[in-house]
């Protein structure tokens, strides 16, 4: 859920293409072929239509009853994607994301430095404009597969 939520507010890829290969009709806008469509992930993410008066609110809660579920359209949420050139690297992604934070959680106590600055910006991707430092300070009692082993042991 955190995840997901950190995903919907600030989604590496803000925007992705599609062209149109035939005419085609949305609702009531009539598409012509070979228009190119952006579809902006982060407005989408971010629209009170669809997410509430609370979309701007990091609210992991949303997500409880499933991506679909969380938003008044099941499409509202789609920070890799959608359809057959989705990304191809989602589940490695949300698997590598996951066990980063569950490694460092039996670790450390994390914490945001004062010095941080909440500056999103995007080049390319979206990223903080000035770093996000973070302040690490180790847990008293490690879990037992968490201790160092040196070379020679
Ligand atoms: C949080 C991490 C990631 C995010 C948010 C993300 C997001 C996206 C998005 C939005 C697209 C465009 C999908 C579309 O247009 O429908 C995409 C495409 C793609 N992603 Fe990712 N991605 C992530 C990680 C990865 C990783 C780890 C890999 C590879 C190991 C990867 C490989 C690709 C590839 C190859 C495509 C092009 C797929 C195609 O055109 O068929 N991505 N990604």
């Amino acid at each position: 859920m955190i995840l997901n939520e950190t995903l919907r507010l600030y989604p590496p890829a803000v925007a992705t293409i599609r062209r149109a290969k035939v005419d085609v009709t949305l609702g009531d806008l009539a598409i012509p072929r070979d228009t190119e469509l952006l579809i902006p992930i982060m407005a989408i993410h971010h629209d009170a239509r669809f997410w509430g008066p609370d979309a701007a609110q990091f609210n992991p809660g949303r997500f409880a009853g499933g991506a679909a579920r969380a938003a008044t359209h099941p499409l509202a949420f789609i920070p890799f994607g959608l359809g057959s050139r989705m990304c191809v690297g989602q589940n490695l992604a949300l698997l590598e994301a996951k066990l980063t934070v569950a490694v460092l959680l039996q670790r450390f106590e994390l914490r945001p430095s004062p010095k941080y600055v909440h500056a999103p910006t995007v080049l390319m991707l979206l990223h903080p404009q000035y770093g996000a430092p973070v302040i690490f300070r180790p847990l008293s009692s490690p879990p037992p597969s968490a201790s160092v082993h040196t070379s020679d042991e």
